[in-house]
This record gives structure tokens, C-alpha cells and sequence, in this order.
């Protein structure tokens, strides 16, 4: 089994990463006071940590998603947003993630009067400098930006069409997020014909806090290219005493078609969408082959990183190298950057990655972590 250490320096492909859930709490901080935001529910940086992910910890999307008023709320200038998109590269390259597709609904933060054009370039900005950043540092880390439409409101066609827009400029593909109870993606039906018209690429959260109906919209009426989290496919899947696996005609499609699913174990257990991660349904499903991601969701809420995503997966499952390398490629060949960049990345990132790890104890004396 790969120790921390291991884990930390394998390189991770992160798919399914919200900017406004990943900021750094002492920026937070800093941001809020430098922009007079005083309803922050604490100000000493490692108490708003703790706070973060005890208030996450609800049981419930909705209470969940609560929290990012807080974000949201010192994400509103051009300034802050590159800050925040620079660290956000940072964290992830610091982290040994090589690729990740980053979202956050750019409707969001226009209260300070900026348009949903500077929200883009802003961000675009602060990610490639991020990136270069992460290179100075000696992290090589490629990252492209994912808009999201919010499920509740009423301006998903605009978002895609402003994904359409910079879809050669920094922004891969589309997505939508918030409460999914009675608010099922058909809603957004014109939004994701208007994509698909357009051959761009888009992903649901679907099958989080709602049921295989959500899921079967995702795919069947508007035409998904991934699920975000999609656990809830596991309703369709029964498997018997005797330890026989069926599938229902759902969970075959996914399977059949290699729909990736955007897995985010920690964060739900935080949202009851399952209960341990031993019962987490990544288990089943990565033995059934499933096309499986693993992702992070929110780094601050989830008090997580792709690499204790990994470690949580590792003392669960005893995943070995072998596992977390099959998670990445999965990933890789999931990403909406062109198929010769992602092949580009398997081959010449991900897989010597991996294989220099995996020698690692032909060289016992010149390991950094013999043991
Ligand atoms: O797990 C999730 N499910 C549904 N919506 C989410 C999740 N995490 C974050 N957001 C929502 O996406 C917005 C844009 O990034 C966030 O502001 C949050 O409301
Ligand atoms: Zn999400």
C-alpha cells in the first residue's frame, strides 16, 4: 500500500473542484477585512477552518451550501478573484494534482458590479498565473475552468453561452451545481441542446441528493458527458447474497458507455449522501469498472486535498499504486481538453509518474522513504 508520503507525489488528475469550496481560510480572513465583510463567523483563520467543515458536516445539501455565502461574499472584485484562483493553482500543484478542471457559477459574483466577462478573465488570469507559480515552485500543473449555471436560478442558457464564448480561452466545458432536490436538470433542457449544438462539452451533479430519476435526465434528456458524484447510480445495482452482481438498465448505460463519475467521498458523507467510506459506494462500483473519478469537491468545507481523498481510499479499500494510477488515467481520459493532450498527459505525466514510483524500492539506499 503507498504511504502519505507516496501519495502526496504521485500525480492526481482533479476533475470535479469548486473554486468558491477551495479558498485558503487566512485569505478569507484577509479578503473580508481588507473589503469591510463583517458577518464572517470567525476571524482567527484556524477557527474558521473548524468552522468550515463543522458547518458542512450538516447531513444536508442545502445546509451545506450555506456556507458559501461566506466565499462568495469576498469574491466579488477583479482582485480577489485572481488571488484566489492563483492559490487555489497553487494548493493543488503543491498537492501533486498535474491536471484540474476547476468550476465556480460566475453569476456569483457580479454584487460588486463586475460583468460575468471580467469574472472569467479575472479568474483565467489568476490561474495561469497560479501556474506559473506552481512552476517556479517546481510543480508543473495545467488547469482550464469548468462554468457553472446554478440549478435554482434561471441563467443557465447565458452561462453556456459564455462557456461557448471562452472555450478556446481558459474554459473547458459547463456544469451545473446547487440544490438538486426540485430542481431537476431539465430545467436547463435549452442551456444543454445549445451545448451540445455547439459541440462543447458539459457535466450535471446529478445522483447526489436526489435519485436515479436525476441521473437518467442527466444523461438521457440532456446528454451529459459526466456525472458530478452520480453516486446514487448504486440504486440500480442490486447485489445478492450469494455476492452476484445485477445491473439495472441505468447502471449499464453508465457503465456500458464509460460515463465518468465525479466521485467526492468526503464530501458526502458531509452531506449524508452516503454514511462511511467503507460503505461509500466507490467501492462496488471501482470493482465493477465503472469509469470512477476520485475529486475533491470543496477543499475548505471538506477539510480535504486530492491526496487525502486518495489516503482515505487507500486505508478503506487498500488501494495500491496500481488503483490510484487506474483513478487517474480514468480521470485523464475523462477530461474535456483535446484527446491528444489528455493521451499527451497518461503517457508522458501520469504513467512515468507512476512507474517511478513503483520502482522505488529497487533503490532502497536513495529512497526518500525507505520504508
Ligand atoms: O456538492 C455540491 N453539490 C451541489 N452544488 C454544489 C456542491 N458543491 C458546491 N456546490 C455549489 O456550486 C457553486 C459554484 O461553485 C457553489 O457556490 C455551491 O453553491
Ligand atoms: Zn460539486
Amino acid at each position: 500500500m503507498p504511504n502519505r508520503e507516496q501519495i502526496l507525489r504521485a500525480p492526481k488528475v482533479l476533475l470535479h473542484d469548486h473554486l468558491d469550496g477551495g479558498l485558503r481560510p487566512a485569505t478569507i480572513v484577509e479578503l473580508a477585512a481588507e473589503q469591510g465583510y463583517d458577518r464572517l463567523p470567525a476571524t482567527d483563520p484556524g477557527k474558521l477552518a473548524v468552522w468550515f467543515r463543522e458547518a458542512a458536516d450538516s447531513g444536508s445539501l442545502p445546509r451545506y451550501l450555506e456556507t458559501f455565502a461566506h466565499t462568495c461574499a469576498v469574491m466579488q472584485r477583479r482582485d480577489a478573484l485572481v488571488r484566489v484562483a492563483a492559490e487555489c493553482v497553487e494548493d493543488l500543484a503543491a498537492d501533486g494534482v498535474v491536471y484540474a478542471e476547476i468550476r465556480y457559477a460566475p453569476e456569483q459574483h457580479l454584487e460588486d458590479g463586475l460583468t460575468l466577462e471580467e469574472v472569467v478573465e479575472a479568474v483565467n488570469e489568476g490561474f495561469r498565473e497560479g501556474e506559473r507559480r506552481a512552476a517556479a515552485a517546481g510543480h508543473r500543473i495545467r488547469t482550464a475552468a469548468l462554468l457553472t449555471a446554478m440549478r435554482h436560478a434561471a441563467r443557465a442558457f447565458e452561462i453556456a453561452e459564455l462557456a461557448n464564448r471562452y472555450r478556446d480561452r481558459g474554459v473547458a466545458g459547463f456544469d451545473i451545481a446547487g440544490a438538486e432536490a426540485g430542481f431537476p436538470p431539465t430545467r436547463h433542457l435549452d442551456a444543454f441542446e445549445y451545448l451540445k449544438r455547439e459541440n462543447n462539452h458539459f457535466t450535471i451533479h446529478a445522483g447526489e441528493a436526489f435519485g436515479l430519476p436525476s441521473i437518467w435526465q442527466a444523461l438521457q434528456w440532456c446528454g451529459a458527458d459526466r456525472l458530478g458524484h452520480g453516486v446514487r447510480i448504486i440504486d440500480d445495482i442490486e447485489v445478492g447474497d450469494d455476492g452476484a452482481v445485477r445491473l439495472g438498465r441505468l447502471a449499464a448505460y453508465v457503465r456500458d458507455k464509460r460515463i465518468p463519475l465525479e466521485m467526492c467521498p468526503t464530501s458526502n458523507l458531509q452531506t449524508g449522501a452516503a454514511t462511511s467510506y467503507g460503505e461509500h459506494p466507490i467501492g462496488l462500483l471501482r470493482r465493477l469498472r465503472f469509469r470512477v473519478t476520485v475529486n475533491t469537491d470543496n477543499r475548505l468545507m471538506s477539510d480535504t486535498s486530492m491526496s487525502r481523498e486518495f489516503e482515505h481510499l487507500v486505508r478503506t479499500f487498500q488501494y495500491s499504486l496500481d488503483d490510484l494510477q487506474w483513478f487517474t488515467v480514468n480521470a485523464m481520459k475523462s477530461a474535456f481538453i483535446p484527446f491528444d493532450e489528455r493521451l499527451a498527459m497518461i503517457n508522458e505525466v501520469i504513467k512515468p509518474g507512476y512507474a517511478a514510483l513503483r520502482s522505488e524500492w529497487l533503490f532502497p539506499s536513495v529512497s526518500e522513504n525507505p520504508a
